[in-house]
């Protein structure tokens, strides 16, 4: 388990030129991740992500605010318990951080090595870690003869060498294909399954939060402004930040000849244009149809999508609606009355 509570992580820095400067990269960051799930935060460059996950194992020291990690407040710890301490949390980088000039056999058991194991225990805890990760034929080869998948496996055959009860993930996946991707991420989920491993990481791709997390903490300029289950998180955002990563994600935008004639303020002869996204029982139930009937809107679908996200299910729609303002604001009456979020994005002009 870890425990985060309003960590702050302040830099000073005194640059040749543009002098001293302060920079808030956390602030005030609280977060519980429960033993044995996996839990992620996004967010955009610069947005304290790096700082945050570096805080948890005190490669960077919090400002003030407490760092607990099963059970033990890591900020109180001498420099010999943090290095114990250390032991019982695992880290991978986005660039592997391997030791070029060691095989791959070495580089895990290198950790065996520095807590001063002897070399036939060693031995038995590196093969084993090797066929976990599918690379035991490799285990004599260098990194540099490695592609960049094989090099996060031997990685996280590293972090898992001293057994620990934590693993940081550092944009693990950001420097690789997306087949490669879904291979790490499944390789992940196994570990985090069979070893009930806890995993904390950094991304700022949605497609990773979708694929392994548990729950995502959305971060924005050093607060972590949303918490939630990812299944949540995907059918309603409680930020516009949040709505914005979804939208990505989706790509659902309005066609460019369409955003080119959207006015702001509805006008003589105009219609809204707007992103419906519903989820749950709304998804199975026929309510553009039922807005025809009940409220004489037609509905004219420019875009839609339905997404499964572990196991909820998500409808997104851009749509124009057609009728009277009277009827328009009617219809979005009656779709917020059944669950649906309406964001208007915009007004047409229809003179037909
Ligand atoms: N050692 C440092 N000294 C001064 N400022 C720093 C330091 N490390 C990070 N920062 C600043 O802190 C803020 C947060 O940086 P951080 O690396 O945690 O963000 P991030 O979300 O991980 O970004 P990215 O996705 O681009 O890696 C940024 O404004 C960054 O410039």
């Amino acid at each position: 388990m870890i425990e985060l509570s309003n960590v702050s992580k302040t830099y000073f820095s005194n640059n040749k030129g543009s002098g001293a400067k302060t920079v808030h990269a956390l602030k005030n960051a609280t977060l519980t991740v429960p033993k044995g799930t996996i839990h992620g935060v996004i967010g955009l460059s610069g947005a304290g992500k790096s700082t945050l996950i570096r805080c948890v194992n005190l490669l960077e020291r919090p400002t003030s605010g407490s760092v607990t990690v099963d059970g033990q407040e890591m900020t109180q710890l001498s420099n010999a318990a943090l290095n114990r301490a250390r032991h019982r949390i695992g880290m991978i980088f986005q660039h592997f951080n391997l030791l070029t000039t060691r095989t791959v056999f070495d580089n895990v058991a290198l950790p065996l090595e520095l807590m001063g194991q002897k070399r036939h225990t060693v031995r038995d805890r590196v093969i084993p870690l090797l066929e976990m990760v599918g690379l035991a034929d490799k285990a004599n080869q260098y990194p540099a003869q490695l592609s960049g998948g094989q090099k996060q496996r031997v990685a996280i055959a590293r972090a898992l060498a001293s057994k620990p009860q934590v693993l940081l993930c550092d944009e693990a996946t950001s420097a690789l294909d997306p087949q490669t991707t879904s291979s790490i991420l499944e390789l992940l989920r196994d570990i985090n399954h069979q070893l009930g491993i806890t995993i904390l990481l950094i991304t700022h791709e949605m497609e990773v939060v979708k694929s392994i997390c548990h729950r995502v903490s959305l971060i924005s300029d050093g607060e972590l402004v949303e918490d939630s289950e990812v299944g949540d998180f995907f059918t309603a955002p409680r930020t516009q930040l949040g709505r914005d990563f979804l939208n990505d994600f989706l790509q659902l935008t309005p066609p460019k000849e369409l955003i080119e004639r959207l006015l702001d303020a509805p006008g003589e002869n105009t219609h809204p244009v707007v992103r419906l996204t519903f989820s749950g029982d709304a998804v199975s139930t026929p309510l553009i149809s039922r807005l025809a009937r009940e409220c004489g809107v037609d509905v004219s679908i420019l875009q839609a999508k339905v997404e499964s996200i572990q196991e909820r299910t998500l409808g997104l729609m851009i749509a124009e609606l057609l009728g009277s303002p009277t009827q328009t604001q009617q219809a979005m009456h009656y779709l917020e009355s059944h669950q649906l979020q309406v964001e208007v994005l915009g007004y047409v002009q229809r003179n037909d």
